[in-house]
């Protein structure tokens, strides 16, 4: 895998201290964003990029609430949030905002991605496993309710699953249920 990795810089937040670096890999551009000091088996989500959520703090998923509950509990117990560009599942924001067109005529979230022709899911992680071998991290509890996330790491053993669990609102209630029931989230 051909990888390109920036320089580690200082990022001060809101939620406090993070430094962050950048990995490159073809035209993505993922980051890591982590605690000055790890400890070691370090806390660490990884998050796929919901522009809608994690920026405009959009009702319609989880996504921005549970990024600001992962960067609160990481800069508390010490980790590492990893920042996939793997927007609408990897569809891309173009296509997701035709995806959400559809959700508004009531389609759930993963018909509507059916009838635009994409599956549901094209996210890969195998970048993970490169990210954590360059910070020589071995094991790691990671936050997730997905449990495809729980299988897709090769070289780094997950000792726990920190469950990230944010409320349901009358926007997002239909897309939690449909993680839970459709896609196996353990919700
Ligand atoms: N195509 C599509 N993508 C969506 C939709 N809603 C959220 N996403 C994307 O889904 C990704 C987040 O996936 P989720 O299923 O919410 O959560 P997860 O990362 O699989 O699992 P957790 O680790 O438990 O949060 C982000 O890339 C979002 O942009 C949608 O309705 N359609
Ligand atoms: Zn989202």
């Amino acid at each position: 895998m051909n990888i390109e990795i920036s320089k580690i810089a200082n990022l001060p937040t809101s939620y406090g201290d993070f430094k962050i670096q950048s990995f490159k890999q073809n035209d993505k551009e993922h980051l890591a964003i982590f605690t000055y000091t790890l400890p070691s088996i370090p806390t660490v989500r990884i998050h796929s990029e919901c522009l809608t959520g994690d920026v405009f703090k959009s009702l319609k998923c989880d996504c921005g609430e549970q990024l600001d509950f992962a960067l609160k509990q990481i800069q508390k117990d010490g980790g590492m949030v990893i920042y996939l560009r793997q927007e609408g599942r990897g569809i891309g924001l173009f296509n997701k905002v035709n995806a959400y067109s559809l959700q508004d005529l009531g389609h759930d979230t993963i018909k509507a991605n059916e009838l635009l022709g994409f599956k549901q899911d094209y996210r890969d992680y195998k970048i993970v496993d490169e990210i954590l071998k360059h910070f020589n991290i071995k094991k790691i509890k990671l936050m997730t309710n997905n449990p495809l996330k729980l299988t897709s790491l090769k070289h780094t053993k997950i000792v726990k699953r920190v469950p990230i669990i944010i409320n349901s609102c009358e926007y997002n209630y239909e897309y939690l249920e449909t993680k839970k029931e459709k896609m196996g989230h353990l919700l």
